[in-house]
């Protein structure tokens, strides 16, 4: 990307196209913008820049916003460019890379469950210099989610213990790690923790869930745009 946020700032809004493109090419596009995002979200959390910088920047982003426009989609609206349940969600909070929220965790298979790897930065903050304790149960709740999909038994949290025993450090490779420890009947024990990359033996947080997967009926009323359902 070598658009700057005043190129975009300047160009008049597009009008809307109805979406009939192929899902990659959709879905680089929205990485695209993602990428773009956090950089925007992570240089503005960063910056010392004076307030007449900070009002120059409001009134360019608050241009772009409006560029967005057209059909939004629906409160429970699965989007095109997604694979529900267990597969790609453009726009997590953890995994999307379509998200400026998320990190994004990359998650991949691994020794019986599965990892995810990110780096935290200032956006994500808790402790000065550390990650926000909420930000590490959410990368948890997600990956044990994945862990249950891995396992064949894609389930909801119903229960999340969490225990930090370190604090995360930020601007730091990370690695997690969950996997299933138990199944009975629509019931599922997840195991996760938080180690740096560098260091997988050192425990900076652990967790324990219970996951239940809906029975058919509460997940069709659930997710109404799930196909199947
Ligand atoms: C087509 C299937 C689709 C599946 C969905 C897949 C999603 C994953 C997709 C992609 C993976 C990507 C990763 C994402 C991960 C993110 C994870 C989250 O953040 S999830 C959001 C936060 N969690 C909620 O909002 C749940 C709120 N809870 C509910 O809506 C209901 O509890 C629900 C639907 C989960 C279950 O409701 P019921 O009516 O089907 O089942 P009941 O009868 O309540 O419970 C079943 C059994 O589980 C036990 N149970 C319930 N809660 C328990 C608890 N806290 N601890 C222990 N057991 C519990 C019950 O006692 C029952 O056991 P007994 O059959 O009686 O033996």
């Amino acid at each position: 990307m070598n658009s700057s946020l005043n190129d975009h700032a300047t160009t008049s809004a597009v009008p809307e196209q109805p979406a009939h493109h192929e899902p990659e090419h959709e879905r680089a596009a929205i990485a695209a913008l993602g990428h773009e995002l956090r950089a925007l979200v992570d240089a503005t959390v960063r910056t010392a820049a004076s307030p007449d910088t900070l009002h120059r920047v409001t009134d360019g982003v608050r241009s772009l916003t409006r560029q967005l426009t057209g059909r939004r989609r629906a409160r429970a609206e699965i989007p095109s460019v997604d694979e529900f349940p267990g597969g790609v969600r453009m726009y997590s909070p953890v995994t999307g890379a379509g998200s400026p929220l998320a990190p994004p965790m990359r998650v991949t298979p691994a020794d019986g469950g599965v990892a995810g790897t990110c780096v935290l930065g200032k956006a994500h903050e808790g402790p000065p210099g550390y990650g926000h304790g909420g930000m590490s149960a959410m990368l948890l709740d997600e990956l044990m989610g994945w862990a249950c999909v891995a396992a064949g038994t894609p389930a909801m949290t119903v229960s999340l213990q969490l225990r930090y025993h370190r604090p995360v450090p930020l601007d730091t490779p990370l690695r997690a790690f969950a996997q299933v420890t138990g199944v009975e009947d629509r019931r599922v024990s997840v195991g996760g923790v938080i180690t740096t990359e560098e260091d997988h033996a050192t425990v900076l947080v652990a967790a324990d869930g219970v996951f239940v997967s809906p029975d058919p009926d509460r997940a069709r009323a659930l997710f109404p745009s799930l196909p199947g359902t």
